[in-house]
C-alpha cells in the first residue's frame, strides 16, 4: 500500500513519522507535500519521497492524506481532485471542523460520482505510535474501512465513529494532548516549587501519570477505585484533592473540553 501525505505540518509531519514507524508500510511507500522545500527536508532523512507538487503527491498514493488547515481545505481539494483516480483511491480528510457533506460538494463529479471518503481525527501522538485516532467513514465500503482501521491499529489505538461524534472526539483526544501537557507543566512547576530541579519534577510527573495510565489499562478499574486506594483518611492526597476541586479542577477540565469543541 502506498500513502501520499497532503501537508506536512505538525499534524501531516507526526503522520508520516508514525507510517515510518508503523511496521506496515516501507519508507519509500509514503510520499509527501508542501509548498516550501525547506518544510520537505526533514522528511527526505526518514527515507520519503519528497514533493512541492500536490498532484504528484496525489497520484502516487493509494490512500491520499489531506492535512492542511481547514481554511485551505478547499482550495487544496480543487487543486488534486482531477489528480484523483475515484476508482482506486481512498481520500482521507484529517481537517478538523471540515464536515462529510461538505467533502463530497467538493469532490463531487458532475457526474456525481464520489472517491471513497473519510474523515479522520489522530492526534500528535501518532509520531511515535500512540495515537487515539477516529475514523469516520464518509463515503467508503467495509473492505476500505477495514484498511484504515488496520492502519491505525499500528500507530496506537483507533475507533470507527460516526461523524455527529468527531467535535468531542477531537476535543478529547487531539486538544487532549496539549491538556495533558499543561497538567504536565502544572505538576512540574508545583515540584520545583516544592524544591525539585525542572527536569527532575518533569520526569516525576511524566512517570506518574504513566503509572496511573498503566494501572487504569491493567485493572480496567474506575479512576476512583484507584484513587481510594491513595487517599489515607486525613490524609496528603485527600487534603491535595479536596483543594483542587475547591479550586475547581473537575469542572474547569469539562468545561474546556467543551469549550474546546464549541464553534
Ligand atoms: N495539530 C493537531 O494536533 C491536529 C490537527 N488536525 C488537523 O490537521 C490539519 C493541519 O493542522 P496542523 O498540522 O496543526 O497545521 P500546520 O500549520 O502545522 O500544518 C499545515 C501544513 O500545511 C502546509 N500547506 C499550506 N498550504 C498548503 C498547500 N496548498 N498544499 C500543501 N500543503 C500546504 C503548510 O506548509 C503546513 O506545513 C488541520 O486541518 C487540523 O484541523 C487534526 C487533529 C489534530
Ligand atoms: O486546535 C485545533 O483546532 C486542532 C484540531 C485538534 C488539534 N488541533
Amino acid at each position: 500500500m502506498k500513502i501520499s501525505v497532503i501537508g506536512a505540518g505538525a499534524m501531516g509531519g507526526a503522520m508520516v513519522e508514525g507510517f515510518v514507524k508503523c511496521g506496515m508500510l516501507a519508507a519509500a511507500d509514503i510520499t509527501v507535500s508542501a509548498p516550501h522545500e525547506a518544510t520537505l527536508e526533514r522528511f527526505k532523512s526518514l527515507g520519503v519521497n519528497v514533493t512541492t507538487d500536490n498532484k504528484v503527491a496525489t497520484a502516487a498514493g493509494d490512500v491520499v492524506f489531506v492535512v492542511v488547515k481547514p481554511w485551505l481545505a478547499e482550495q487544496v481539494i480543487g487543486e488534486i481532485r482531477a489528480a484523483v483516480d475515484y476508482n482506486r483511491q481512498i481520500i482521507v480528510s484529517v481537517m478538523a471542523g471540515v464536515s462529510g457533506s461538505q467533502l463530497k460538494e467538493w469532490f463531487g463529479g458532475t457526474d456525481g460520482k464520489q472517491p471513497r471518503l473519510f474523515i479522520v481525527i489522530p492526534n500528535i501522538a501518532i509520531a511515535v505510535k500512540s495515537s487515539m485516532t477516529f475514523i469516520v467513514p464518509v463515503n467508503a465500503d467495509e473492505e476500505a474501512t477495514a484498511v484504515m482501521a488496520a492502519l491505525f491499529d499500528s500507530t496506537g489505538l483507533q475507533m470507527v465513529t460516526e461523524e455527529r461524534l468527531l467535535g468531542a472526539a477531537t476535543t478529547l483526544a487531539s486538544c487532549g494532548i496539549a491538556y495533558a501537557m499543561r497538567y504536565v507543566r502544572a505538576s512540574t512547576e508545583g515540584g520545583v516549587e516544592l524544591g525539585f530541579k525542572a527536569r527532575d519534577a518533569q520526569r516525576i510527573v511524566m512517570q506518574t501519570m504513566k503509572g496511573a495510565v498503566d494501572l487504569l489499562q491493567a485493572s480496567g478499574s474506575h479512576p476512583e477505585v484507584e484513587i481510594d486506594k491513595v487517599t489515607t483518611p486525613g490524609g496528603m492526597t485527600i487534603r491535595g484533592l479536596n483543594e483542587m476541586e475547591h479550586a475547581g479542577f473537575t469542572s474547569s477540565v469539562i468545561r474546556g473540553l467543551k469549550a474546546g469543541m464549541s464553534k
